[in-house]
């Protein structure tokens, strides 16, 4: 081991009013693992002033492994940003829940873990929906345009409600909301519709303030089966599914030559595969798999970037990625700011490392399956 001495990032340390870290100099120790949590960071805010309410503005979403995505958060920070003092932002949660949403601006939380988790159950979400809005007459319901999930059920719930909507929003002021028309080439813009449904990166969901976030009883109640029928989730190859579907995605950029090698690792994860527009134009994948400004927005719970530079033409793509994987040589390469975790190394190397060793031993994900099938 080298004797290299390094900083102790838990030092202790105080965060200052403006939710910045200061390392407390001098002083040696554990700073313990509240420190070090974005909600303690967060608390740190000050508190968005509530006083009496007389209106709410309420956001829907769904949440994925107990806790929301990128676009959710945003959804939850334009509220924030509409709402004046006296009124609260009130967050239906569909599904799990096992985050605080206080420090994304919610003031208030229902969860309604019977909706949501993956099921396809459109006519108890508008039921849930439906039944909110009327105890809590919201002003406006604002939700993610997601492909499916909240995209869909705003849809439903509007024409359920005869309510007005608009959707794939990219601009939201006090008064208005725009929405790009004819291929992005005209911005429509209207006063503020009942139902705002908003596209990902629309809103930075950073705020200078936090919400209260105090959880509210709320008990779904049961509604007769509709017409739909939930089949299940079938399983298809990765590399069939749109990129806009993908919870994985396998992304190749100059940096790589060898497609074969993409598809291998990409195979080994059951992810798509993605593209950066200088990977496309090079004709190495087709046009449909470029991830970026002028290709395709994705949302994926990992989105491995293999020898991408991380322009911002492409970072716009994957805005809304919950865990960014990079690899690149040059440690420096924009995407390593967005990444999670860097692995600085020769894209060929690292890409061959993981199919040979994953051939070689079986995935802690099959031993787990053959166990279950085992019983
Ligand atoms: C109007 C406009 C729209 C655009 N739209 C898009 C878009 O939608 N999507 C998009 O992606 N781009 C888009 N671009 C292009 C964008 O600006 C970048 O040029 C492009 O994303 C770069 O692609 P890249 O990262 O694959 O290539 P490069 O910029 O060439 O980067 C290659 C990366 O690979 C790394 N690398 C090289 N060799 C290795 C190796 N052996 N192992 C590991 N790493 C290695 C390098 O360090 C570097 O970081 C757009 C540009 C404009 C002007």
């Amino acid at each position: 081991m080298s004797g290299t001495r390094r900083i102790n990032p838990r030092r202790p340390f105080r965060i200052t009013p403006e939710g910045i870290r200061r390392i407390v100099l001098g002083e040696e120790g554990d700073a313990g693992e509240i420190a070090l949590s974005p909600v303690a960071m967060a608390s740190s805010k000050p508190l968005r002033l509530v006083g009496e309410a007389t209106a709410n503005l309420l956001v829907v979403a769904h949440s994925d492994r107990g806790a929301l995505d990128a676009p959710a958060r945003e959804a939850i920070a334009a509220a924030a940003i509409l709402a004046d003092p006296a009124t609260p932002v009130l967050v239906l949660v569909l599904g799990d829940l096992a985050e605080d949403l206080g420090p994304f601006g919610a003031d208030r939380i229902l969860a309604v873990p019977e909706c949501g988790n993956g099921a396809f159950l459109p006519d108890l979400e508008v039921s849930v929906l439906s039944d909110v809005i009327d105890r809590f007459q919201p002003r406006h319901v604002l939700m993610p345009d997601s492909p499916t999930g909240t995209g869909d059920l705003g849809r439903r719930a509007a024409a359920a409600l005869d309510a007005e909507i608009a959707t794939h929003v990219v601009e939201l002021k006090t008064d208005s909301v725009a929405c790009n028309r004819q291929g992005g080439t005209v911005l429509a813009r209207r006063g503020l519709p009942r139902f705002i449904l908003l596209d990902p990166g629309a809103i930075d969901a950073a705020l200078p303030f936090r919400g209260a976030g105090k959880r509210l009883d709320y008990a779904a109640h049961a509604v007769a089966p509709g017409l739909y029928r939930d089949l299940g989730l079938k399983p298809v190859a990765g590399a069939a599914l749109p990129l806009e579907e993908a919870d994985f995605i396998v992304a190749a950029g100059n940096g790589v030559r060898d497609v074969p090698t993409v598809e291998a690792v990409a195979d080994l994860f059951g992810a798509a595969i993605g593209a950066s527009r200088v990977a496309v134009d090079d004709g190495r994948f087709p046009k449909d798999k470029q991830v970026g400004a002028t290709g395709k927005t994705v949302q994926a719970s990992v989105y491995m970037a293999i020898g991408i530079s991380g322009a911002v033409q492409h970072l716009q793509g994957i805005r809304a990625c919950r865990h960014v994987i990079a690899i690149n040589s040059d440690a420096s390469a924009p995407i390593a700011r967005r990444a999670d975790l860097t692995i600085v190394a020769d894209a060929q190397a690292v890409m061959q490392a993981l199919v040979s060793e994953t051939a070689r031993r079986n995935w802690p994900g099959d031993a787990a399956d053959e166990a279950r099938a085992d019983g």
